[in-house]
């Protein structure tokens, strides 16, 4: 599903965020990335993303070379993706179902089954009695579930979180990682960054993969 060899990342001012990293990540595969703030866990997200190239080294994504000349290709696999960003980037004065059906225009999908499946996204991730609110007009804690459901309603292949813990006490981390965990079945891997390392659930089983400077150590779990 995922499979980097030898993937270096330089941005254009000379940082070098990722180092020599060689990894698979396979269907239903459950990830943690863990690190230092600026260890190049959010890179790493945005190359699976396709919103970054490599320098050097190769990256597929769902079989899809992650390159520059690749880009028309890699816009199509965005579909394919969950992602939930650290700023959700939800869309104000739009309720929190139009926000989900929003992410989910690109699917060849009636309009029907669009509203339908948005609904029990935001059901799932236990917003029911919110579906009609504007977005403003909702907790940040909410906002976080909003974006959630924007990325498992659309069925992706891959749900990409981005340090989902990072704003909330520790019994709410817990409830979001177990929430995003929920998700991963046989065809859906879950990949999620995040600082809170003490609260990874080894029952779920796993990967553990810790950056460093840009470079990469794995550790399996459970
Ligand atoms: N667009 C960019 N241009 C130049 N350097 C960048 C850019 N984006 C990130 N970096 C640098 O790359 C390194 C890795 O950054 P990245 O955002 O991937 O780290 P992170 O592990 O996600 O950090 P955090 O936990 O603070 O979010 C850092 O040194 C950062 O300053």
């Amino acid at each position: 599903m995922i499979e980097a060899k030898g993937v270096c990342l330089r941005y254009p001012d000379g940082t070098e965020a990722l180092h020599q990293i060689d990894l698979e990540i396979g269907p239903g595969d459950l990830v943690y990335l863990t690190g230092p703030s600026g260890s190049g866990k959010t890179s790493l997200l945005k190359l699976f993303m396709g919103m970054e190239y490599p320098t050097s080294g190769t990256l597929k994504v769902l079989d899809q070379p992650v390159t520059k000349d690749q880009a028309g290709n890699i816009r199509r696999l965005r579909r394919v993706m969950g992602p939930v960003f650290q700023e959700f980037r939800l869309i104000r004065g739009r309720t929190a179902l139009e926000n989900v059906m929003l992410g989910m225009r690109f699917l060849d999908l009636p309009p029907a089954q669009i509203k339908e499946n948005a609904g029990t996204a935001l059901v799932k991730v236990g917003l029911a009695h919110k579906v009609l609110s504007r977005v403003e007009n909702l907790s940040w804690g909410e906002c976080q579930r909003v974006a959630i459901a924007r990325a498992v309603a659309r069925k992706p292949a891959v749900i990409l979180a981005d340090e989902p813990t990072g704003n909330l006490d520790q019994d709410n981390a817990l409830k979001i990682l177990e929430l995003l965990t929920s998700f991963q079945d046989r065809k859906t891997a879950v990949i999620i960054t995040t600082h809170a390392t003490h609260l990874i659930g080894h029952q779920n089983g796993g990967t553990l993969i810790r950056l460093d400077r840009g470079n990469m150590h794995w550790e399996r779990l459970g």
